[in-house]
């Protein structure tokens, strides 16, 4: 049984006060209907870490360098994540791909690193409006799927949460429908289905796009839909916490 995780992806978006008040809400909520992870910038990691304390709040990082130390001026490596506790890092979410020019070979090699350090590597996929509307979709994800597919062996499949986000979807305000994002999400997992059943039923796969409290238990009560990546949404409390509580 996949449990439900809704992790929210602050992007840029944060200040001291701001990180203090989300995460002591989040906190004192005391959610357990689901698995909860936030990705402050990295600034903020140190004192999310203290914020959260030991509350069942999983701490995540949105990139890593793909290098592991030494003159990589504004780079940030896993082993200086890990010692804040941060359990997950999100690998080619499409803010990176596009605008940082992350490829699918780079993903590869981020999530190596990721899962060489003993975290989670939460790895993002999805299609533009333009290759959607070519009836692309499905070629795209698998493409961008396909490396990870070939290369990861079974036990490191245990570590890799997937997040489908067309990014005509993020920010936007225009949502997947359930029925689009689940077969998509089915599709995801019919893929995984060729390389074993055991990586099929466990892996988690979360839909990220203009997630937000009044559209997140139709998207979560889909059969293959695990979670959410909430962008926007998580940067407010009340909708933050209405969406980890959806059903
Ligand atoms: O990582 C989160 C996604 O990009 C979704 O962002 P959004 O909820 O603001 O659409």
């Amino acid at each position: 049984m996949r449990r439900l995780l809704v992790a929210g992806n602050w992007k840029m978006n944060a200040s001291v006060a701001m990180t203090e008040h989300l995460l002591s809400a989040i906190r004192d909520a005391e959610i357990d209907t689901c698995d909860v992870a936030v990705f402050p910038p990295f600034p903020y990691l140190a004192l999310a870490h203290s914020t959260i304390a030991d509350a069942p709040i999983r701490l995540g990082a949105q990139t890593c360098s793909l290098e592991q130390s030494g003159a990589f001026t504004g780079e940030v490596a896993v082993s200086m994540l890990s010692e804040f506790q941060v359990a997950l890092v999100l690998v080619g979410h499409s803010e990176r791909r596009s605008l940082y020019g992350e490829t699918d070979k780079i993903v590869l090699l981020k999530t190596l690193r990721v899962l060489e350090q003993g975290m989670t590597a939460v790895v993002c996929i999805g299609e533009t409006l333009e290759e959607r509307q070519a009836g692309n979709e499905r070629e795209v994800v698998e493409t961008q799927l396909r490396l990870l597919l070939d290369e990861l062996s079974d036990q490191q499949w245990q570590s890799v949460v997937l997040a489908y986000e067309p990014v005509w979807a993020i920010g936007t305000g225009e949502t997947a429908t359930p029925e689009q994002a689940q077969a998509m999400h089915r599709y995801i997992r019919s893929l995984l289905q060729q390389r074993s059943a055991d990586i099929a039923n466990t892996t988690q796969i979360l839909y990220g796009g203009s997630v937000k409290a009044a559209n997140a238990a139709e998207l979560f009560s889909q059969p293959d839909i695990d979670g959410g990546l909430v962008g926007g949404a998580s940067l407010d409390a009340n909708e933050f916490l209405g969406i980890c509580r959806a059903k």
